[in-house]
């Protein structure tokens, strides 16, 4: 099966978040690839992804990290398949040095950037499917029961409150 979405974080460090976007893909039967790939550590490894990612049949590109978070815009910068950006919640900074690095790229140089964290990370997973489910069916049609799924999860606990 070729792998539609790579998934890259800064460091295993940001794993615990990265996870919450795997498991959506794992769930909507989207092969994926993660790796580590750091754009001040492993600047040569980072530019050889982005530059190679589209050849390789990537079509979407998720991309962590926190703090001094540029890895999501230089991948952005070295390819022009969509970048989702998660910017991973800091210990010093609570996740706002992150956004704010994610967030801000100069115009022509798009990244989605999602929320801080967890649901930044659910939703990094879900907005890659949503653009796969443009010219694929299956994954649309997946993601129509999800929403479903989640709307009758949410009436239902509504309900519980009496
Ligand atoms: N922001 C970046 C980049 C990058 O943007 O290239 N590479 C690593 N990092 C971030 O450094 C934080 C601390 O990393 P360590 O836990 O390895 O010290 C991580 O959140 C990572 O994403």
């Amino acid at each position: 099966m070729t792998i539609e979405v790579g998934v890259i974080m800064g460091s295993t460090s940001d794993w615990e978040t990265m996870k919450h976007a795997c498991d959506v893909l794992d769930e909507l039967a989207i092969p994926y690839e993660k790796k580590v790939v750091s754009a001040h550590r492993t600047p040569d490894l980072m530019f050889e992804y982005a530059e190679t990612a589209r050849e390789r049949g990537l079509k979407v590109i998720i991309a962590g990290a926190g703090g001094a978070a540029h890895l999501p815009g230089m991948t952005a910068a070295k390819t022009t398949l969509p970048v989702i950006g998660i910017p991973v919640q800091s210990k010093a900074l609570n996740g706002l040095d992150s956004l704010l690095s994610i967030v801000q790229m100069p115009g022509g140089v798009p990244v989605a950037t999602t929320a801080i964290g967890k649901a930044g990370a659910t939703n990094a997973g879900l907005l890659a499917a949503q653009i796969l489910s443009i010219a694929d069916a299956g994954v649309a049609e997946r993601l129509d029961k999800r929403r479903k799924e989640t709307e009758k999860t949410v009436l239902e606990s509504s309900d519980q409150l009496g």
